[in-house]
């Protein structure tokens, strides 16, 4: 199956889960997510502002903001299909200008350097236990993380792991990815060769 066919697949499949099971999940990977090392270790966290059905995040970035952690977010160039991340403090500080996402307004927030970032939590649609994924093809993180060098995370439903991704030349793998059932250690999948 293609790229794209895995991809659509997988979007229809999301678009079913009913709105309580939904809650549910993203609840209990959230709460997976706050007993994290790493992210107890991190001070600048790096997350998008999620839209059904991808996993909440602004409970989330509610709760890192209440720990005194701070919150980066990107805005996309479609032009270059580059990513620039702002800190916000409020969600007041997003607006809607591209495909319908939630995205800092550079007038209200400031811009921070990719290597300030201690975590970045990168979405997608389908992943792999290796931490490959596809996301919504836009292809905004597989050119970020050429150059971004901390820490990488993947927050998704169980049923969002598939081991049909094959990861193409310019895929570039998450360290860890969070489900609502287990924490997934890709980095030492990929050294004991389990996709
Ligand atoms: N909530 C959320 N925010 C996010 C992402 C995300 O996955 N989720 N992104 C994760 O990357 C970035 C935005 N990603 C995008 C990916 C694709 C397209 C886009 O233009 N898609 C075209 C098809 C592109 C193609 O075929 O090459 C389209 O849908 O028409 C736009 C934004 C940043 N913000
Ligand atoms: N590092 C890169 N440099 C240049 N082009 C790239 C790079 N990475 C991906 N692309 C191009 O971007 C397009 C989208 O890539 P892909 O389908 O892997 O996106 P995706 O992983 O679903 O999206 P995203 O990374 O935004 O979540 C592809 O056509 C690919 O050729």
């Amino acid at each position: 199956m293609s790229k794209k066919e895995i991809r659509n697949r997988m979007k229809d499949q999301l678009s079913i889960l009913g709105k309580e099971q939904y809650q549910l999940y993203s609840t209990e990977i959230e709460n997976l997510f706050f007993r994290d090392n790493i992210v107890q270790n991190s001070s600048v966290i790096g997350l998008t502002i999620s839209t059904f059905p991808e996993v909440h995040t602004k409970e989330i970035i509610q709760r890192l903001w209440d720990m005194g952690k701070s919150v980066v977010v990107p805005k996309c160039s479609p032009k270059d299909r580059s990513m620039n991340f702002y800190m916000i403090e409020s969600f007041e500080q997003l607006e809607v200008v591209y495909m319908q996402l939630l995205e800092p307004n550079p007038l209200k927030a400031s811009l921070v350097q990719p290597s300030d970032i201690d975590l970045l939590v990168v979405p997608g649609i389908v992943y792999n236990k290796s931490g490959y994924r596809i996301g919504y093809g836009g292809g905004y993180y597989d050119r970020f993380l050429k150059s971004y060098m901390n820490h990488t995370m993947s927050l998704a439903f169980e049923c969002q792991l598939s081991d049909e991704v094959i990861p193409e030349s310019f895929d570039l793998p998450v360290d860890q990815i969070i489900t609502n059932k287990q924490v997934i250690h890709c980095k030492s999948n990929r050294e004991e060769g389990i996709r």
